[in-house]
């Protein structure tokens, strides 16, 4: 079992949004594995950042990868940072891998003050900008295949990432 795509990108690309959409159109469950974690931990992201720091985050997140490249069939989002453990990327080879990209000002503006993600709840403008400078890479890394997100709306992206998928 493999889910039918899986989409990578960084906070503000729309991975969530975009992902719900798609499963609906595609008329299959989604899952987003920041949400199999807050499930599995108990609390929101926040918390647990607070709590027990974003390295355990980061254990608890390989761990939700994993389990859900395995056993979902559905559209699967992955949490902005996951493709920063190599696990995790060794893990994605093989799959249909969908990189949502987002440039600088859109993701500012989508994310805005960093509501429920604690890695911008400080400076968004300034962290976001070394989180893509440093992402971009592992984000082409791990994809088959990119869509541009900057200046379209989520109906528009869903279309793209549909017409890939018919390919
Ligand atoms: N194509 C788009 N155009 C405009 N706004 C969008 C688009 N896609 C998503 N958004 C908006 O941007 C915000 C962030 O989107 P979303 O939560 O889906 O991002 P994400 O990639 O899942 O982020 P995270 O990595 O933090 O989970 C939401 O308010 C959403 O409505
Ligand atoms: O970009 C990141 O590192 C994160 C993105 C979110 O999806 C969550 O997984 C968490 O807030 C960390
Ligand atoms: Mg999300």
């Amino acid at each position: 079992m493999a889910p039918v795509c899986v989409l990578v990108g960084a906070p503000g690309s729309g991975k969530t949004t975009t992902g719900r959409a798609l499963a609906a159109a595609l008329g299959v469950d989604f899952r987003d594995t920041d949400q199999d974690i807050e499930a599995t931990a108990g609390k929101p992201i926040p918390e647990i950042f607070i709590d027990e720091g974003e390295e355990h985050f980061r254990t608890l997140e390989q761990v939700a990868v994993a389990t859900a490249l395995a056993s979902f069939d559905g559209v699967l989002a992955l949490g902005g940072g996951a493709i920063l453990a190599e696990e995790t990327r060794a893990a994605l080879a093989g799959h249909t891998v969908i990189y949502l990209s987002v440039e600088l000002t859109d993701a500012v503006r989508r994310v805005g003050l960093g509501v429920g993600r604690p890695l911008l709840a400080i400076n968004p403008r300034a962290t976001l900008k070394h989180l893509l400078d440093q992402r971009r890479p592992l984000y082409e890394q791990v994809a088959t295949s990119t869509v541009a997100t900057d200046g379209r709306s989520t109906e528009q992206v869903v279309d793209e990432v549909l017409s890939i998928l018919k390919r």
